[in-house]
């Protein structure tokens, strides 16, 4: 096998200038399917993703005559990137693209799914039912959409998720890994990850029981006691979203103390004719005076902050591109003026500042330390947007009270975003996990889903399940094949960064006040870690910003610790609910 340096090095020149033609060509083609769903542009983007897994499996035979281990450490991580080809390692033509087909038919089932409501309307989930979700109380007409909305996208893709599943089991497993989960797991390269995520898990599932305690008591003065089971699950549709993943939307009647100025920022922003370019100026605006690096041009030219009137078809779950040529960075995303996508702004276009900061990486480096991390930039940002403090500096609340009453109202309005989403955004890869496995067979799909739904988050479903239904079908990132762990390692990590940066920026006070705007050596001691991108085990890049090495949920639990102790005040004995879901949902 080849040893020498010369060779070595000119092959990682080579591939590296052409995987960004190639890179930038399936980003090109994607874009374009992506914001004007047709069947022609799906074909250009399934022809063009057979041709870059070629150039991948060409990368791949090539990189396998190199001796790895005469190679620099950096080498060597290099070529090990290079040969993790994921699926494009199926050679058989046939079924690979048999894979993308069955995969890219299911994400456009959910992005063009609409529900008929009984007034004869025909509402797709951006931006009517998720608006509907968070604005109406009136429970029949939750149930409405939210039976609708199941019915029309995972319940139309039962028996392709089933195929996928095959197929993309087959594919990875050529690459020599167990099935699609142990593949995904192993860009945390960590052997003791299940085990760390469920100690995570289980070190902040008291703040989540005390908060689901407190909803349900709430929510009962809403809806009535009858509707809710015994068991002390909420019925999944009364959350204020459509997979009740986080209750932002229920503020109002989970404010502790009323008469005390409003958090939800939603209806100022539309007083004040917020526009979607200004929310992205604003969330620009902070990465500037971090002294970090500025959207460019191309991206105001290029991104898509808006749904289209024109009646095209496009993908609504935000996305943010890296067209892997150092200029071209776009966000897809379709927003409306609330102050939760406000918060998406800011997630976004934390995607773009990493792909900012590692641009002049080798191809290979430019991705996350982990995929929790590349999820964590812009909500670390979000975390000091969010403060009353910052809030009253742009303008979006007339005062600022931090009186203790106050504080726990605030603190409540982030744990409605923060806390609320931890079970969510830990049992989805649990399903999906043992799905891979072969653990949870088609038929046990949906009652595994619910089981989980039920032991983790505390919620049941309102109906009766049968198994036509694919209640995971329903939430974008399972027929889109986007891992989601990642969200759960960054609502964790985000509060590790958050107390560095604070630190960093000399705060002194709550970590829950902590706001770094301004705070150029906070911008650099970010923008050092991001800039590494995935060229150093995730671990060094903690340790450079947190000093640490470890995920450590001690800073999340800091930050809501006033806010713990008052509802264990005002909960008392009645928190919790039975770990298996209710036998007659509707039970009385
Ligand atoms: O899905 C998202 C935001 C979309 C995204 O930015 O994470 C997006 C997902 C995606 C879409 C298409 C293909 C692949 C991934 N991720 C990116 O755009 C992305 C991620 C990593 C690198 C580059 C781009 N958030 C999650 C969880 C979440 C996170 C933060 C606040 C609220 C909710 C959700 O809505 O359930
Ligand atoms: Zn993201």
């Amino acid at each position: 096998s080849i040893s020498d340096p010369t060779e070595i090095q000119s092959f990682l020149d080579n591939f590296n200038s052409q995987a960004q033609a190639v890179f930038y060509k399936q980003s090109e083609v994607s874009w374009t399917y992506y914001t004007n769903i047709t069947d022609y542009n799906q074909k250009l983007m399934l022809d063009e993703q057979l041709m870059s897994a070629k150039f991948s499996q060409e990368a791949y035979r090539n990189a396998t005559r190199f001796n790895l281990t005469v190679m620099t450490q950096e080498d060597r991580r290099l070529f090990i990137k290079i040969m993790d080809i994921g699926t494009a390692a199926q050679t058989n033509e046939t079924k690979l693209a048999y894979l993308n087909k069955v995969q890219s038919d299911m994400e456009t089932i959910y992005s063009t799914a609409k529900v008929t409501m009984p007034s004869g309307q025909r509402l797709p989930l951006d931006p009517d039912l998720t608006q509907l979700m968070a604005t109406s109380r009136n429970y029949d007409e939750l149930l409405a959409a939210w039976l609708g909305w199941r019915a029309e996208s995972g319940g139309k893709m039962k028996n392709l998720y089933a195929e996928y599943v095959e197929y993309n089991n087959e594919a990875v497993k050529i690459l020599g890994h167990a099935d699609t989960g142990a593949y995904w797991r192993s860009w945390y390269d960590t052997p003791t990850f299940e085990d760390d995520v469920r100690a995570l898990f289980d070190q902040l599932r008291p703040l989540y029981e005390q908060l689901h305690a407190y909803a349900r008591r709430k929510l009962k003065q809403i809806y009535g006691n009858d509707k809710f089971p015994s068991s002390g699950h909420i019925p999944a549709h009364l959350l204020g979203n459509m997979w009740a993943q986080q209750w932002s939307s229920l503020i109002d009647e989970l404010t502790p103390y009323k008469g005390k100025p409003t958090l939800d920022v939603t209806d100022e922003m539309v007083r004040q004719n917020y526009t979607a370019i200004r929310i992205f100026q604003t969330a620009d605006d902070f990465f500037k005076s971090l002294g970090m690096i500025p959207m460019p041009d191309t991206f105001w030219d290029k991104s898509l902050l808006e749904k289209p009137q024109d009646g095209r078809e496009v993908v609504c779950h935000a996305s943010a591109w890296d067209f892997y040529n150092g200029r071209d960075f776009r966000i897809k995303q379709c927003t409306v003026i609330t102050a939760e996508d406000l918060e998406t702004a800011h997630h976004e276009m934390g995607h773009i500042e990493y792909f900012l900061q590692y641009k002049d990486q080798p191809v290979s480096f430019r991705d996350g330390a982990n995929p929790g991390f590349h999820e964590a930039v812009g909500d670390v940002i979000s975390l000091s947007v969010q403060t009353p403090e910052h809030m009253h500096s742009i303008g979006l609340i007339p005062t600022v009270s931090n009186d203790t009453e106050s504080d726990i109202n605030f603190l409540m309005s982030m744990a409605l975003q923060k806390i609320a989403f931890l079970p969510f955004g830990y049992l989805i890869d649990q399903w999906r996990w043992s799905v891979f496995r072969g653990e949870t067979t088609p038929e046990k799909y949906n009652e595994e889903w619910w089981n989980l739904r039920c032991r983790y988050q505390g919620i049941s479903s309102p109906v009766p399940l049968t198994s036509s239904d694919f209640d995971p079908g329903a939430k974008y990132h399972i027929p889109a094949g986007v891992p989601y762990i990642r969200y759960f390692v960054s609502f964790v990590i985000q509060f590790q960064f958050h107390k560095a940066l604070c630190d960093e920026a000399n705060y002194r006070g709550p970590l829950h006040r902590c706001d770094i705007y301004n705070s150029k050596p906070a911008g650099t001691l970010l923008s050092n870690m991001l800039k590494l991108g995935s060229s150093k085990p995730w671990p060094e890049a903690m340790n450079l910003l947190t000093r640490q090495r470890k995920m450590d949920a001690q800073p999340l639990m800091d930050y809501f610790k006033p806010l713990l102790e008052y509802l264990r005040q005002e909960n008392g004995n009645d928190y919790g609910w039975h770990p298996i879901c209710p036998t007659d949902p509707t039970e009385i």
